[in-house]
C-alpha cells in the first residue's frame, strides 16, 4: 500500500487496461492448438496398433474422461467425490439392463437404456448433492456421503438376481457391433470432446468462480457467491459425463459387471487425478490412461507387484508431490517456453468504473437492529441489541475483549447465526438468511483477518466478487471488468489497480486488507461491515484506510460499521459510537460524548458494576 494523494478523493479513471504483450496472447490459443494436435496424431496411430490395444486404450479414454469428472470437482472446486464411479456404472447398467430385459437387441432401446441410466445417476447426485450441500455442512460432508455410494450400487448389482445378472453381470447385449479400432476412436473423440469442453470452461469466468470456491468458500458466499447451488449443479451435470462414459463402455465391452461400480475404482480416479496434477485436465487424464494401459500390460504378469507400486506412487505423490506429475513438469515446461521466446498466457484486464451506482446508494435506506439476541450455549455473546445506522454515517462498535462486537458483525451479515431478534437492510428484514442472500441485499462483511483467494489474481478475485451483479459467463472469460467507483477508490488509492494480473496470495499484508475492501466494495454494498481492518497495519497505512472509511460512508453515503480497539482511530474517523459491554449495548452517542463518558473508561479499565457500586 502508498500513502493516499493529499486530496480526500481520488481521480476515477473511466476505463484502465492491463494487458499482456502481443506474444503472450497469440500464445494462449496455440497451446491448446498444439494440445488437439497432439491428441489427432495419438488417434490416427489407432491402426497402427493390434486390435487388443485399441481395446484397452478405448477403456482407458473413458476412464479419461471419468478423471476429468473428478478433477473438476475435486481440483478445481475442492468437491472430493467416490461417486463417480457408480455414476459411470449406473449409466453402463441403464444399457446393459434395457436391452438383456427386453430381448430387444436395438440400438433405440439401448438409447432408451442409456437415458434411463443417466437420468439415475442425475438423481442420485441431485440426492447425495442435497445432503452435502447446504449450510451446516463442511467440505468433508460430500466426501463422507459419497464414500457410500460404490458401496451401495455394488450391493444393488449383487443383489439384482437376473435382472442384473448378479456377481456375473450381463453380457452379450451391445447392438452396436464396431470393429476395436472404431471403439478407439469413437472413445478417444468423446474424451476430446469432453476436454475441449472442461477446458473451454475452466477458462471461462465461471472457471474462476469454481476455483475461488475451493480457494476460500467462506469469503465466496459473503460476496454473494451461491456456493452450495453451483456445487449442487456442477455435481449433477458431471455425473452425466460420468453416466455416458458408463454408457460406451457397455456399448464397446458388451459386458457389465458390479466392479465397474465399486469403490476400488473411485478411489483410483482420485489416485490418477492426485498423481496426474490437480487442477491440470490434461494431468489426470494421461495419468488415466497410463495407468491402464500399464495395468492391462503388466498385471497380467505381477499382478500383486503393480498394485503395490501403484500404492507406492500415490503415497510418495500425496507426501511429497502435492501438485502431482504435472505440477512437477510446469517449471520444466516453463522453462522450455521462455527458450522458445514465449512466456505462459496471461489475460487482459480492462478495469472500468461502471456509469452508475448499480443499486446500493439509490435503495440504501440504513441498518436497523432490534432485539438482536446471539446464545453460544450458555454464552450469551450478544444480548438484546437495537440501534440503527443511516447511511452517510460510521458507526464505530468499541469495547473490551470478548464484548460481543464481533458477534453483533455476525448477527447482521449471517441471519442464521442469531437466536432472536431482527435486522432489516435498507428496510428488508434479513429473517434467517445465509450470508450469501445477506450480500445480495446490500451487505459486506470485511472479516479480522484478511481473506481473499490465495490462487486469484487480483482481477479474477474482484469478477468473482461481482458475481451478483455480472453473472459469470459458462464458455468465456470478459475482459472488461466493471466496478463500483468507491471499489476503484480503494483499487487507486492502494495501487491495487498495477496489481490486477498479480497472485493474491503473493500480496503483503496490507494489500491483501485493501483488496479484501475491494472485494467486498465490488458488490457494492449499502451496509459496510469492518471488523477490525487495520489490524497489523502501519501507521500510515491506518490513516490511508481511515480515509478511506470515511469516504465510503461521506461520499458515497453507505452505512459503515466498525469494529476497532484503537480508540484514537475510532474517535479520528467515526461518526457516531456505540459502546458495549458483556453483550449489551450501554452507550450510543456521538464521538464527544462517548469520548467524554465515565462509564467508557471504567470498562476499560475495571468494571461496570464496580462503577455502577
Ligand atoms: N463460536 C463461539 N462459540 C462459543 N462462544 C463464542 C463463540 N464466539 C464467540 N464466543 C463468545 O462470545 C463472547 C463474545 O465474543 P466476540 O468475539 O463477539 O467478542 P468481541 O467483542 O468481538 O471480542 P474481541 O475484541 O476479542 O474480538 C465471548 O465471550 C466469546 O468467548
Amino acid at each position: 500500500m502508498v500513502p493516499m494523494s493529499g486530496s480526500s478523493s481520488v481521480a476515477l479513471p473511466k476505463a484502465r487496461v492491463v494487458q499482456p504483450a502481443p506474444d503472450e496472447r497469440r500464445r494462449q490459443p496455440r497451446s491448446f492448438v498444439k494440445f488437439l494436435l497432439g491428441a489427432s496424431v495419438l488417434l490416427a496411430l489407432g491402426p497402427a496398433m493390434d486390435s487388443y490395444t485399441q481395446s484397452v486404450l478405448a477403456v482407458a479414454f473413458l476412464f479419461g474422461v471419468t478423471a476429468v469428472t473428478v478433477d473438476l470437482l475435486w481440483g478445481y472446486t475442492g468437491i472430493l467425490s467416490y461417486a463417480q464411479s457408480a455414476f459411470f456404472g449406473l449409466g453402463a447398467y441403464g444399457v446393459a439392463v434395457a436391452v438383456s430385459q427386453t430381448g430387444a437387441y436395438t440400438v433405440p432401446m439401448a438409447l432408451l437404456g442409456a437415458a434411463i441410466g443417466v437420468i439415475c445417476a442425475v438423481v442420485t447426485a441431485f440426492i447425495f448433492g442435497a445432503l452435502s450441500f447446504h449450510s451446516k455442512a463442511n467440505w468433508l460432508y460430500i466426501a463422507v456421503v459419497t464414500f457410500a455410494a460404490p458401496f451401495i450400487f455394488q450391493r444393488a448389482m449383487l443383489s439384482g438376481g437376473t435382472f442384473t445378472g448378479s456377481s456375473s453381470g450381463l453380457a452379450g447385449f451391445s447392438p452396436v457391433a464396431l470393429s476395436p479400432l472404431s471403439w478407439y476412436w469413437l472413445c478417444g473423440a468423446f474424451l476430446i470432446v469432453v476436454l475441449v469442453c472442461a477446458y473451454v470452461f475452466t477458462k471461462s469466468d465461471m472457471g474462476t468462480v469454481l476455483r475461488a470456491i475451493r480457494d476460500n468458500e467462506t469469503r465466496c458466499r459473503f460476496v454473494g457467491v451461491r456456493v452450495h447451488r453451483i456445487k449442487l449443479y456442477l455435481f449433477a451435470a458431471l455425473s452425466v459425463v460420468s453416466a455416458l462414459a458408463g454408457v460406451l463402455y457397455a456399448l464397446s465391452q458388451n459386458v457389465v459387471a458390479p466392479d465397474i461400480g465399486s469403490f476400488e475404482l473411485a478411489t483410483q480416479m482420485i489416485i490418477w487425478t492426485a498423481v496426474g496434477g490437480r487442477a491440470t485436465l490434461f494431468g489426470p487424464v494421461v495419468a488415466a490412461i497410463g495407468v491402464n494401459w500399464a495395468t492391462a500390460s503388466l498385471s497380467g504378469d505381477l499382478p500383486f507387484l503393480w498394485q503395490l507400486l501403484l500404492g507406492i506412487v500415490f503415497v510418495v505423490v500425496v507426501m511429497y508431490f502435492p501438485a502431482g506429475a504435472a505440477g512437477m513438469l510446469k517449471p520444466l515446461w516453463q522453462r522450455l517456453l521462455r527458450k522458445s521466446g514465449t512466456q505462459a498466457p496471461t489475460d487482459q484486464v480492462v478495469l472500468r468504473a461502471a456509469d452508475k451506482g448499480d443499486n446500493a446508494a439509490d435503495k440504501a435506506g440504513g441498518l436497523e437492529l432490534d432485539g438482536v439476541v446471539l446464545q453460544y450455549g450458555a454464552v450469551r455473546a450478544v444480548s438484546g441489541l437495537s440501534f440503527q445506522a443511516v447511511p452517510g454515517e460510521l458507526v464505530s462498535i468499541v469495547g473490551p475483549n470478548g464484548a460481543g462486537k464481533t458477534s453483533a458483525m455476525h448477527c447482521i451479515s449471517d441471519g442464521r447465526k442469531r437466536t432472536s431478534g431482527t435486522v432489516r437492510v435498507s428496510g428488508t428484514d434479513t429473517g434467517n438468511l445465509p450470508p450469501e442472500e445477506v450480500s445480495w441485499l446490500g451487505v459486506g462483511q470485511k472479516f479480522q483477518h484478511a481473506s481473499v483467494f490465495s490462487t486469484l489474481t487480483v482481477g479474477e478475485a474482484l469478477r468473482v466478487a461481482r458475481y451478483s451483479k455480472d453473472r459469470p459467463s459458462l464458455l468465456r472469460r470478459d475482459e472488461e471488468l466493471e466496478l463500483p467507483q468507491l471499489a476503484i477508490e480503494v483499487l487507486e488509492a492502494t495501487d491495487l489497480t498495477d496489481q490486477l494480473r498479480t497472485v493474491a496470495g503473493n500480496l503483503s499484508h496490507g494489500e491483501k486488507q485493501a483488496l479484501e475492501l475491494a472485494l467486498l466494495l465490488a458488490t457494492d454494498p449499502s451496509v459496510v461491515l469492518l471488523d477490525e481492518p487495520t489490524a497489523g497495519l502501519s501507521h500510515a497505512e491506518r490513516l490511508q484506510l481511515g480515509r478511506i472509511f470515511q469516504q465510503i460512508a461521506s461520499e458515497f453515503k453507505r452505512v459503515v460499521i466498525l469494529v476497532e480497539h484503537d480508540l484514537e482511530f475510532v474517535r479520528n474517523v467515526s461518526s457516531r459510537i456505540i459502546v458495549m459491554n458483556n453483550g449489551e449495548l450501554i452507550l450510543d452517542g456521538s464521538v464527544a460524548d462517548v469520548v467524554e463518558s465515565d462509564v467508557v473508561r471504567e470498562i476499560y479499565t475495571g468494571s461496570v458494576e464496580e462503577a455502577d457500586e
